[in-house]
């Protein structure tokens, strides 16, 4: 089948090239020219675990180009649409204006019988409005919502390898008819639906909000456990302890219960903002008034490390030389969007201290965020001197430090666990302070 992905960031160029992959024949769209150039010469413009591998691949047999130019994509069938939608400027809402630009300058190329499919995370009522907008210029062409669930370092196999495809289709469907919605995406799908992906058909609005549902949820699961940690660190408790206690209830389940410094990144953080700003538009606010709570415990764990590192170098960081272990929002990505790590870092720096940031694979993008970190290509490197050391993103080339030989590059053997991975014991042993949110 002929496919278009218009939008080639973390989610579009990982979906063009894996469509690919499925033996579809695609042409990704993005209006960054740079973007299109290292793409189309199969390389991939940020880190993704197996991405470049998978791109020189699909390129090399002629099934996947790139274009900065719509109107080289007339002749698909399926156009997946996956621009940004970050957080505005201005408040909560999510930006709709690159989703609304995508799908303006695509409709004039729509061929009679083909279907705008939504996969960026959008606010309850966009698929609607945009099938009105794409149907009044074509109206032998539909709109169907399919949102995206990878997470980012896993993007491929959770791509070809999906837990579940959701479909939202609209009322008309593809010239009138949303069988033939769901029946082209059977076809782009027919390989991890005969592996057994469930599949679920759903209305378009029900699509758009499973998608912030599972991310708001995912994201209240993480503050939970760091609201427990608030009460260990009150009582003396261990957090690790506790998440592994509860997480044996097969109802509550382990995963997404880590404790630590808290969600970042570019979808979750901006996720539960839009979908607070989107209930109150419907005059739902008071349903989602939870969600405030989550973003504020979430936002505390920051402010927390920073005073502990505060504590920790006796009053002040001015002055004190920090090693910070990761700025990526989480590890197997160079992705500091809404970064903890990072944000972190700043705050410190801000606060007058001398701090060294290093992460294997996000020191570029994180240099373009904050210019005026110092940055180190290991963690060896940036503990030279050393007064303090802080885990804020849990790459195993961390996790894995020895306490020993690492205790030999710093002046004090101070660290701060931000991610709760490391065995205190064998750090106290090492004759390490160690310290963590939310244990003893
Ligand atoms: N990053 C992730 O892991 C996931 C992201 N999502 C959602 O997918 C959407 C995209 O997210 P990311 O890929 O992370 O963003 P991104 O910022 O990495 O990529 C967006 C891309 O769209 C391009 N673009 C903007 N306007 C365009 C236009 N008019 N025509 C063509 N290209 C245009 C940009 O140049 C950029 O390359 C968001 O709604 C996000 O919430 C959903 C699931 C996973
Ligand atoms: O909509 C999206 O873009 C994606 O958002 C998340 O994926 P992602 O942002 O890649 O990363 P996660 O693995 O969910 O981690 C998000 C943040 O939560 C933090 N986290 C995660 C788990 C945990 O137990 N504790 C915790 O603090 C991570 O460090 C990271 O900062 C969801 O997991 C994906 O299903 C979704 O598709």
């Amino acid at each position: 089948m002929q496919i278009s992905v218009i939008g080639c960031g973390y989610l579009g160029a990982v979906h063009a090239a894996s469509m690919a992959k499925l033996g579809h024949d695609v042409v990704g769209v993005d209006t960054d020219v740079t973007k299109v150039e290292a793409l189309a010469r199969g390389e991939a413009p940020f880190f993704e675990p197996g991405l470049p591998e998978l791109l020189r691949d699909v390129v090399a047999t002629g099934r996947l180009s790139f274009t900065s130019d719509v109107a080289d994509v007339a002749d698909a069938q399926v156009h997946f649409v996956c621009v940004g939608t970050p957080q505005r400027k201005d408040g909560y809402a999510a930006d709709l204006s690159y989703v609304d630009s995508a799908v303006d300058a695509l409709a004039p190329h729509l061929a009679s019988g083909s279907l705008v499919v939504g996969k960026s995370t959008v606010p309850v009522g966009t698929a609607r409005r945009l099938e009105q907008l794409v149907t009044a210029i074509q109206p032998e062409s539909g709109l169907a919502w399919n949102p995206e669930f990878l997470r980012e370092g896993f993007a491929v196999k959770d791509t070809l390898h999906p837990d579940r495809i959701v479909y939202g289709v609209g009322e008309y469907g593809v010239g009138g008819d949303s069988f033939r919605a769901e029946a082209l995406l059977d076809e782009v799908y027919e390989a991890p639906l005969a592996e057994g992906a469930p599949k679920l058909v759903t209305d378009h609005a029900t699509a758009e909000l499973v998608k912030v549902a599972a991310n708001s949820f995912l994201a209240t699961k993480i503050s939970f456990i760091n609201a427990m940690a608030e009460l260990c660190e009150a009582t003396g408790a261990d957090v690790a302890a506790l998440a592994d206690a509860i997480g044996m209830d097969k109802r509550i389940g382990r995963k997404f219960l880590n404790a630590g410094l808290g969600f970042g990144g570019g979808c979750l953080p901006k996720d539960i903002r839009a979908f607070m700003a989107r209930a109150g538009e419907l005059g739902a606010d008071q349903a989602l008034s939870f969600l405030a709570e989550v973003d504020s415990i979430n936002m505390r764990r920051r402010v927390r490390m920073v005073d502990l590192a505060r504590e920790v170098c006796g009053g002040t960081v001015v002055g004190r030389r920090i090693a910070v272990l990761g700025a990526a929002f989480k590890p197997e990505s160079d992705d500091v969007r809404d970064s903890p790590a990072l944000n972190v870092a700043a705050q410190l720096q801000l606060q007058g201290g001398d701090i060294v940031v290093t992460d294997p694979q996000a020191n570029a993008n994180a240099a373009k965020v904050w210019p005026t970190l110092k940055f180190a290509d290991s963690a060896d490197e940036a503990a030279e001197g050393a007064d303090l050391v802080l885990l804020l993103t849990e790459w195993r080339a961390f996790r894995e430090l020895d306490p020993v030989s690492f205790g030999e590059k710093v002046t004090r053997k101070r660290i701060l666990d931000g991610r709760n991975v490391l065995d205190p014991q064998r750090w106290r042993e090492a004759g390490w302070t160690y310290r963590a949110l939310g244990r003893p």
